[in-house]
């Protein structure tokens, strides 16, 4: 069969709205090895690096591969607990808790799977779990606030591909971003005062987001745009004074030109500038991960004390944070509205 089939399905099946949280991914484990195969999923995505095939092959698997796996690897293993990869494990509380939250107010007709973009769970593997919970209406969630082809059209890439092997589709919503959503910005900005409320408030605050290559935001790329305004929206709910803030993008990887500024420059010139106080926050990761963690937390804190900083610290996403779930409640009704009322989901869905 060319198509994957719905084995033994009976008439009468009760049908479920299926919510798909999706996020980047994360190595298996924090070992060359494991590395090396996620990496090898991640770079060949021509999402993510848009170089003709052939020439970025040879120098993905002939360089790359290589050389950043076991560097990228003693990186993970600095930030890997018991519980595995922050970025997975993060996730799947997320999950949970938007389960419990859906449960609570629309029953059980509402099913939450988890998958990630590289890696596991796959999106193949979240997708299975919901056409096996009779999933009839699909709304996918990707977990990045600011809309990037890098990311967001990846995700979206890998549903529809998955999906291109089904042969009876589910309805199918897509949120694409929700980088201005009150909620989200509230949730940011409240996360902020709290941890001000607990240690002082800084001489400068620093948004940290991923970067991407500049010449994907000179093609159209909108991610720019969304990041800057997240900041200016959290700003003016802190009514924080422009001297004291600044957007800036870190994660860098090879020659090409990033969107600027570079976050490990921008601490280092505030360092040597004589700014002695800076708290970094990344409102774009919606989960701590090795680019929060260990690139944020431990690489850049030394960029700015080894500069003449004196006091840094990073304020941690938003993880399973209860705004955070609220807001993630708000997006799953606002974009699941006037979907036809299905068998367990409350009268005002
Ligand atoms: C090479 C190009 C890359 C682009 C473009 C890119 C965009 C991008 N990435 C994130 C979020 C995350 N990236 C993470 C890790 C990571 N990113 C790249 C490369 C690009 N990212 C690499 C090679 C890696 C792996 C780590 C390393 O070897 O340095 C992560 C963390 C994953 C984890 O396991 O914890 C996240 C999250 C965004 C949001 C983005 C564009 C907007
Ligand atoms: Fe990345
Ligand atoms: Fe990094």
């Amino acid at each position: 069969m060319r198509y994957k089939n719905v084995p033994g399905f009976e008439h009468g099946t009760p049908e479920s709205l299926g919510v798909l949280m999706l996020n980047l991914g994360t190595p298996d484990a924090p070992t060359p090895t494991a590395v090396r195969r996620y990496l090898g999923e991640f770079l060949n995505d021509p999402r993510v690096v848009e170089l003709p095939r052939p020439i970025w092959w040879l120098v993905l698997h002939g360089v790359i591969l290589r050389v950043r796996p076991s560097r990228s690897a003693r990186a993970y293993q600095s930030v890997w607990t018991e519980r595995g990869s922050p970025l997975l494990d993060v996730a799947q509380r997320q999950a949970n808790g938007l389960r419990a939250l859906l449960d609570a107010r629309f029953g059980s007709g509402v099913r939450v799977e988890l998958g990630m973009r590289y890696g596991r769970p796959s999106v193949s593997e979240a997708l299975e779990r919901l056409k096996q919970a009779n999933v009839r209406r699909l709304l996918v969630l990707p977990l990045y606030p600011q809309y990037s082809a890098t990311t967001t059209a990846s995700v979206f890439d890998a549903v529809t591909d998955e999906l291109s092997t089904w042969r009876w589709l589910p309805e199918l919503r897509f949120i694409n971003q929700y980088h201005d959503d009150p909620n989200y910005i509230d949730a940011v900005a409240h996360s902020i005062r709290a941890y001000w409320d607990e240690h002082g408030e800084p001489e400068r605050l620093l948004f940290s987001f991923h970067g991407i290559p500049k010449k994907y935001f000179m093609a159209g790329d909108p991610y720019h745009c969304h990041c800057h305004k997240t900041a200016r929206m959290v700003v003016e709910q802190l009514d924080l004074p422009e001297d004291r803030w600044l957007v800036s993008f870190q994660s860098r990887v090879g020659r090409d030109e990033w969107l600027q500024p570079y976050t490990d420059e921008t601490l280092k010139l505030w360092g040597a500038d004589g700014v002695k106080q800076v708290h970094v926050i990344a409102p774009g990761f919606s989960a701590d991960c090795l680019e929060t963690l260990e690139e944020i937390d431990v690489e850049n804190r030394e960029y700015f004390l080894g500069a003449g900083g004196e006091d840094y610290h990073y304020i941690p996403c938003l993880n399973d944070d209860p705004r955070h779930l609220e807001m993630m409640l708000g997006l799953v009704e606002r974009h699941a509205c006037g979907w036809p009322e299905m068998t367990g989901v409350a009268e005002d869905w």
